[in-house]
C-alpha cells in the first residue's frame, strides 16, 4: 500500500497539509509533513491516512510556487506523475500546503468519512445552535439544583450588559452560589475573561472549592508566595504585573489591601470584580478604609461588579449607601437623596403590589401609576405595568434580596435559653459592654467556676451523636474551650479561629464534616459565623451574644442554609441576672431575632441603643424597654413588609416567572440529558475514546489506543468519572457532571465543528421507491459572522444555517433533511469511494450547483436575522430610554452601550457569509 515518495493525507489533522511517505518498515510508515517541517509515524495497520490522487483538470501548486493544470496522469512503481502539456512532474514536487479540507474536494479525493461521524457533526452542529439560541445558555451546567430564586435572579442581571449588581439575599439562600452561576454563563458566552473575587480570608478555600466542583471553574489563588515571588523579581529587575498571566483570580482581603498588590491589581484590566461579605467595606461621610478605597478604584474602570452580603447594612445604612453607590453612581448620587427615598416606598409597594395580585386599583392607585408611568397607564398589560414600576420606581435595579418568606420550604428555628447562675468573676462590676457581655475575657481559669462549661459537657451527651456547633466572640474562649472539653472530660472538639492559618482552618472544618472520624463539636470564634457551610449540622450555641443583631443572624445562617434538612435548635446559655441574660432577653422577646431573620432588629438596636445599653447595666426596667421594642418591631416589619422590602421582593423574584423558567430549564435538561448521552456515545466511538458503564447513571472516559485527535483537552491520561444525572452529580463530589456546558463537551463540539471530521460521507438507503444506483445529495450549509463571540450573533443566526437535498429526481427539500427516505446506513471505506468515483462527473457540476442556490439564499435569510435583532434590541432600547427618561436609574452610558452592541451585531449579521459545511450522498441500495 504505502511507498517511499507517495503523497498522504492526515484525516485527523486535514492542517498538516500533503504527507510525503518517508519511510515504510513491517509495521510502521513515518510520514513527513513539509508545512510543519515534522514527521508522524503510524502503525500500518490503522493509520488514520487517506492517499491523495489528483485528476484531469485539477490544479495542483508545486514546490517551486507555479502550478500545474493536470491533463494526464501516469503511474510508474507506484509513485503518480502529473503531467500538462509541457513536463511530466512526480507527486513528490507537488507543494506541501494543499489542504483537502473542504467538503467536496474530501469527497473527490477519497477522504470520506465514516457515516456516524457524518451524523455526529449534524448533531454537534445542531446541539451548538440550539445552545446559541437558549436565554438560559450557561446557566444548566453548573453542579447545581435549578433553585428558581436563584436562576432567575442570574438570568436577570445577565441579559443585558454586565451586571453591576448587590446579591442580598438572605443567609444562606445561595448568593456564592449565583456569583457561581452568573460567571459561568458570562465566561462561557466569552463576554468576560478576567475577573476577580476578593474574599475575607477565611472563605478563601471555599470559595475555590465551590467554584471547581460546581462550575469547572479554576481560579489561581493570590498567596504569600506568589507576592514574595513577585518581589524578588521586582528586585532582580524583572518586575512583572502578577495578575498578568493567568485570567481568574480569588484573593483574600488581607493581601489585597497590601500596597503593592493594590497597586499592580488596580493596573489590570478587568471584566468583573466580586467581593464577598462586602459589608466590610467601610465608608462613612468622612472617609473609607482600604478596602473600600481599593474597590473603588477598580469599580470605576471594571464593566462588571458583584458585590455580596447577606447583612448590607451591618455596619451601618451609611456604608449599604456606599456600596450601591459603587456599583451605580448615577442612580445614588447622595446619601441624603438615598435616605430620603427609603421613606417613600410604602404607597409605590402598596400600588405593585395591586398589580402583582391582580387587584382592583383604587382611584389614589390610578392616580400614582398616571404619575409615575404616564407611558403606560394605559397599557392593559398589568405585568408590563408591574416590571416598569418596580424598574422606575423601586429601589434601584443594583439590588437583589431573596428572603425566607418568597422562597419558603426552609426548617425552622427553635431557640431555647438556659438560664445559669453567674459566676464570681462574672459579677464584678463591669464599665465596657465587652465586659459585660463576654465576662470570661481575661480571666485565667474562667472555664472551671463558669457553668456554661458543664452545661455544654451535659448538652453533649443529651444530644448522642449529633453535631453541634459552637460560636462564640473570641480566639481565647475557643482555645479554653477546646482545653476544657479534652481535659476535664475526654472529648475532642474541632476548633477554628482567627489564630490558624489557612490550610489550619479548612482542615479543621474538614475534621468536623467527617462523618465517621471527625469531632462532634466544633469551636468556633466570631470568624466562623461567616460564610461557612455547616449545614450538615443543626444544633448551635451560641456561646455568648454580640451586640449586633447581623452579626448573630450571620451566625445562625451557618446551619439555617440550603440543604438543612431538620429544624435548627439553637442552645443559648446565659447568666440570669447578668447582662447576658438581660441582652438575651430583648434579643428574643423584644426584637425577635432567632426564630426567623429580622429586617427590624438592627434598626431598632441602632435607634435604642442607648437605652438598651442602660437596661444591660441594670440601669433601666427591662420588662418596659422589651414591650417598647417588641411595638416598634411589629410596626416596623410591617411597613417594611409593606414599602422597600416588598418591592424588592417583586424585584429580586418573581415567583411566577422564575418557577416557570425553573421548570423549563428542568425539562430542557432532562432532554438534554438523554440527546447528552447519545452523542457521548457516538462522539467517543468515532474519536476512538474509551467508554464504561459503572452502573448508577455513571461512565468512565477515558483516552483509547486510536485516538483521532492525539491530546484532547479536558480528557486526563487515566480517564474520569462522570453522569449526566444532575441527582447523582449532586450527591457524589467524585464524579464530574456532564452537560452540553461542561468544557469536555465543549470542546468536543468545537473539535467537531472546526475540524473537517464528519464532513464528507456516503450511505445508503434501503425501501426508498428509486432505482438501485440513484442517489441523494445533501448539503449542510453554515453562517459565518467574523464578530466576537461576546456579542453573540449566533442567537439570531444561528450556525446550522440551511440544509439542502436533492433528491434522485431533481427535487430540492430545502431544511428538510428528515425528508430523506430512511434512516442513512454506513458502507465500507473501499464502497464508499468506488461510488463517489463513479458518480463524480454526474454530481460534481449539482454540488457547485446547489452552492450557489444556497449562497442566494444568504440574503434572505440575513434579513431575517437583521429584523430578529433588530427587534430585539428596539425592544430593549425603548425600555431602557423610557426608564432613563423616567428615572435616573438608567444611565445614558447604558442606552449607549446597548446602541454600540445592536450596531456591532448588526453589521455582523450583515457581513455573514454562507460555507457549505459537510456533503453527503446517499445511494439508494
Ligand atoms: N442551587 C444549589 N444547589 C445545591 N446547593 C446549593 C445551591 N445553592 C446553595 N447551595 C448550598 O447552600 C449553601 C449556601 O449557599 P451559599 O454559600 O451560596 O449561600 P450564601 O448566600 O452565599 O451564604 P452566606 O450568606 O452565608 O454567605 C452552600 O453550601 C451551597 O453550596
Amino acid at each position: 500500500m504505502y511507498s517511499v515518495g507517495q503523497r498522504w493525507i492526515s484525516e485527523a489533522e486535514t492542517d498538516l497539509g500533503l504527507g510525503l511517505i518517508q519511510d515504510v518498515d513491517f509495521r510502521m510508515v513515518t510520514v513527513y509533513f513539509p508545512v510543519i517541517d515534522d514527521i508522524r509515524t503510524y502503525s500500518k495497520e490503522n493509520a488514520p491516512l487517506t492517499r491523495v490522487e489528483f485528476k484531469v483538470g485539477d490544479v495542483v501548486p508545486l514546490q517551486d510556487g507555479s502550478s500545474l493544470t493536470i491533463t494526464e496522469v501516469q503511474e510508474q512503481n507506484d509513485i503518480l506523475f502529473y503531467g500538462d502539456d509541457e513536463r511530466f512532474i512526480p507527486e513528490t514536487h507537488l507543494s506541501g500546503q494543499i489542504q483537502l479540507n473542504q467538503p467536496a474536494d474530501r469527497l473527490f479525493s477519497g477522504q470520506i468519512d465514516n457515516n456516524n461521524l457524518y451524523e455526529l457533526r449534524q448533531i454537534a452542529l445542531q446541539q451548538l445552535s440550539k445552545l446559541r439560541k437558549r436565554p438560559f445558555y450557561g446557566l444548566l451546567g453548573g453542579r447545581t439544583s435549578l433553585l428558581p430564586h436563584q436562576l432567575y435572579i442570574a438570568e436577570q442581571v445577565t441579559q443585558d450588559s454586565i451586571p453591576r449588581v448587590l446579591l442580598a439575599d438572605e443567609v444562606g439562600l445561595g448568593k456564592t452560589i449565583e456569583a457561581g452561576l452568573i460567571l459561568h454563563r458570562l465566561l462561557l458566552q466569552q463576554r468576560i475573561a478576567r475577573a476577580i473575587i476578593l474574599v475575607p480570608d477565611h472563605l478563601l478555600h471555599q470559595w475555590l472549592v465551590e467554584m471547581i466542583r460546581r462550575f469547572n471553574l479554576r481560579f489561581t489563588i493570590v498567596d504569600k508566595a506568589m507576592v514574595a515571588e513577585n518581589r524578588l523579581a521586582a528586585m532582580e529587575g524583572e518586575a512583572t504585573n502578577m495578575f498578568a498571566e493567568n485570567q481568574l483570580f480569588l484573593c483574600p482581603l488581607s493581601i489585597a489591601t497590601q500596597e503593592v498588590v493594590a497597586a499592580q491589581m488596580a493596573d489590570s484590566d478587568w471584566d468583573m470584580l466580586v467581593v464577598d461579605e462586602a459589608h466590610h467595606l467601610e465608608w462613612d461621610v468622612d472617609g473609607h478604609d482600604q478596602a473600600y478605597g481599593l474597590v473603588d478604584q477598580i469599580a470605576a474602570t471594571t464593566p462588571g461588579l458583584l458585590l455580596l452580603t447577606a447583612t448590607p447594612e451591618q455596619l451601618g445604612i451609611n456604608g449599604h449607601y456606599a456600596r450601591l453607590r459603587l456599583l451605580d453612581p448615577e442612580r445614588y448620587p447622595s446619601l441624603e437623596q438615598f435616605l430620603a427615598e427609603q421613606e417613600q416606598y410604602q404607597p409605590i409597594a402598596g400600588l405593585a403590589s395591586a398589580l402583582a395580585g391582580d387587584d382592583e386599583l383604587s382611584a389614589v392607585q390610578q392616580q400614582l401609576l398616571a404619575d409615575l408611568l404616564p407611558d403606560s397607564v394605559a397599557s392593559d398589560d398589568r405585568n408590563k405595568q408591574l416590571e416598569n414600576l418596580i424598574d422606575r420606581c423601586g429601589p434601584g435595579r443594583a439590588l437583589y434580596r431573596n428572603t425566607r418568606h418568597g422562597v419558603t420550604g426552609f426548617p425552622k428555628r427553635l431557640a431555647t435559653l438556659h438560664a445559669l447562675p453567674a459566676p464570681a468573676f462574672a459579677q464584678q462590676p463591669a464599665s465596657e459592654l465587652d465586659q459585660q457581655l463576654f465576662p470570661e475575657l481575661g480571666i485565667s481559669g474562667w472555664e472551671s467556676s463558669d457553668p456554661r462549661c458543664q452545661w455544654l459537657v451535659e448538652l453533649l451527651q443529651q444530644q448522642k451523636k449529633d453535631k453541634i456547633v459552637l460560636i462564640c466572640h473570641s480566639a481565647q474562649t475557643v482555645l479554653d474551650l477546646e482545653k476544657y472539653l479534652w481535659e476535664s472530660h475526654a472529648t475532642p472538639a474541632a476548633v477554628f479561629h482567627e489564630q490558624m492559618d489557612l490550610v489550619e482552618r479548612d482542615r479543621a472544618a474538614a475534621y468536623f464534616a467527617d462523618h465517621e472520624q471527625g469531632a462532634r463539636i466544633l469551636l468556633c470564634s466570631e470568624i466562623g459565623s461567616e460564610g461557612r457551610n455547616f449545614q450538615f449540622a443543626h444544633h448551635l450555641v451560641l456561646f455568648d451574644l454580640p451586640f449586633n443583631c447581623d452579626l448573630l443572624e450571620q451566625r445562625i445562617g451557618r446551619l439555617d442554609r440550603i440543604g438543612q434538612k431538620h429544624d435548627i435548635q439553637i442552645h443559648i446559655p446565659v447568666f440570669a441576672d447578668h447582662a447576658s441574660g438581660r441582652w438575651a432577653e430583648l434579643l428574643n422577646d423584644g426584637m425577635d431575632v432567632f426564630s426567623r431573620p429580622n429586617p427590624a432588629a438592627q434598626p431598632l438596636l441602632e435607634k435604642h441603643k442607648a437605652n438598651i445599653l442602660a437596661a444591660l447595666a441594670g440601669e433601666q426596667d427591662i420588662a418596659a424597654l422589651t414591650q417598647q421594642l417588641a411595638d416598634e418591631r411589629d410596626a416596623l416589619l410591617q411597613a417594611l413588609e409593606q414599602g422597600r422590602d416588598r418591592l424588592l421582593e417583586l424585584h429580586s423574584c418573581h415567583p411566577h416567572k422564575a418557577r416557570e423558567l425553573a421548570q423549563e430549564m428542568t425539562i430542557t435538561h432532562i432532554e438534554d440529558e438523554a440527546d447528552l448521552n447519545d452523542f457521548i456515545e457516538l462522539f467517543v466511538d468515532a474519536f476512538g475514546l474509551e467508554l464504561a458503564d459503572l452502573g448508577g447513571d455513571c461512565i468512565t472516559i477515558a483516552p483509547g489506543d486510536h485516538m483521532l485527535v492525539p491530546d484532547m483537552p479536558h480528557l486526563p491520561e487515566d480517564g474520569f468519572m462522570a453522569t449526566t444525572n444532575r441527582d447523582v452529580a449532586l450527591s457524589r463530589d467524585d464524579v464530574q457532571f456532564l452537560s452540553w456546558e461542561h468544557p469536555f463537551i465543549d470542546q468536543a463540539l468545537e473539535l467537531i465543528v472546526s475540524s473537517p471530521a464528519g464532513n464528507s460521507s456516503v450511505g445508503y438507503i434501503e425501501d426508498h421507491g428509486h432505482r438501485t444506483g440513484d442517489c441523494f445529495i445533501q448539503l449542510q450549509f453554515v453562517a459565518i459572522c467574523s464578530a466576537p463571540k461576546a456579542l453573540q450573533v449566533e442567537r439570531y443566526l444561528p450556525p446550522d444555517a440551511m440544509h439542502l437535498m436533492m433528491t434522485p429526481k431533481g427535487d430540492l427539500k430545502v431544511n428538510e433533511p428528515e425528508s430523506l427516505p430512511g434512516f442513512a446506513l454506513p458502507l465500507k471505506k473501499g464502497t464508499a469511494r468506488g461510488l463517489a468515483e463513479q458518480k463524480e462527473d454526474e454530481v460534481k457540476p449539482l454540488i457547485h450547483k446547489l452552492e450557489k442556490l444556497g449562497a442566494g439564499q444568504l440574503s434572505k435569510m440575513v434579513e431575517r436575522a437583521h429584523d430578529k435583532a433588530e427587534q430585539a434590541f428596539s425592544d430593549r432600547l425603548e425600555r431602557l430610554t423610557a426608564l432613563s427618561r423616567a428615572n435616573p436609574n438608567i444611565s445614558q452610558q447604558l442606552v449607549d452601550n446597548v446602541k454600540r452592541e445592536r450596531d456591532a451585531v448588526l453589521a455582523a449579521i450583515r457581513d455573514a457569509q454562507l460555507v457549505l459545511d459537510s456533503v453527503r450522498l446517499v445511494f439508494c441500495g
